[in-house]
């Protein structure tokens, strides 16, 4: 009998399929301990061997010495993804400061890409706080959001810009928001076995999309959200992406 594996997974709706394919999986099921956490502390619970196997930001992966990325599935888009998004009441070009998500390790970092690559500015960069995103966007400052709390800030926001949307704009590559992620190498067998569970969650989206409509505000249709716009496959072109937004991690430490 195998050690009980205890594995980190963001709680966001985006990671519906892995935790279906995850949670019916008989094999883990009866041998794995599932935490269900935001994305800075899936990185944490892994670096502070608290997680065996966590969805970690990319962002994160230039701090560890030392990381397995397990399997062929991921949390990515290929141009937008809806659910990371820069807020503001004023045009980027105008914002003097910008709030970042807490529960991020990798959007915050693209944040910093953004605005030195792409739109030439030099905002001062502060750290957001619980209910930062309804409470400190205001005048010249944005605001950085990730996850569900976007679902419903579109609306209250003259500005938004789809940070993956962005850099599919000017790199011409998808993006890598999470990967699957341990920090000792898991027997072929294991990580077989987890990649398979992941993949019969990513099987069954659309069905998974139809029986969990009812849990996102209206107005978003969660089957168009799990197929078009959260892309779940770690291709040769997201692995490109990934090495691109690395070697700029290493290069600038941010
Ligand atoms: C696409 C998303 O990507 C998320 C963004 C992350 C980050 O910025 O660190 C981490 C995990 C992903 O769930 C989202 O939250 O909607």
């Amino acid at each position: 009998m195998m050690k009980k594996l205890n594995i980190s997974i963001v709680s966001y709706t985006n990671t519906l399929p892995f935790r279906i394919g995850i949670e019916t999986s008989t094999k883990f099921q009866r041998n794995a301990h599932i935490t269900y956490d935001n994305p800075a502390t899936c990185a944490k619970k892994v670096l502070n061997d608290e997680a065996d196997i966590g969805l970690i930001p990319v962002g994160v992966l230039s701090q560890m010495d030392d990381y397995h990325i397990i399997g062929n599935y991921c949390i990515g888009a290929k141009g937008r993804v809806d659910t990371v998004k820069l807020y503001g009441k004023v045009p980027v070009e105008e914002m003097t400061s910008i709030v970042l998500d807490y529960q991020s390790g990798t959007s915050v970092k693209l944040i910093k890409y953004l605005t030195e690559n792409y739109w030439h500015i030099a905002p001062e960069f502060l750290k957001g706080s619980h209910g930062f995103e309804l409470r400190d966007i205001e005048g010249t400052r944005g605001g950085v959001v990730i996850g569900d709390r976007t679902f419903d800030l579109d609306k209250q926001f003259p500005f938004k810009y789809d940070l993956s949307e962005v850099w599919w704009q000017h790199t011409g590559l998808p993006f890598v928001f999470a990967v699957w992620v341990s920090k000792t190498p898991l027997s072929r067998d294991l990580e077989n076995l987890f990649n398979h569970a992941l993949e019969q969650g990513i099987d069954r989206i659309n069905q998974i999309a139809d029986e969990f409509q009812h849990i996102v505000p209206a107005g978003i249709d969660l089957d168009i959200y799990l197929t078009n716009r959260i892309d779940y496959k770690l291709d040769s072109d997201k692995r490109k992406a990934m090495g691109l937004f690395l070697d700029y991690l290493k290069s600038v430490p941010v």
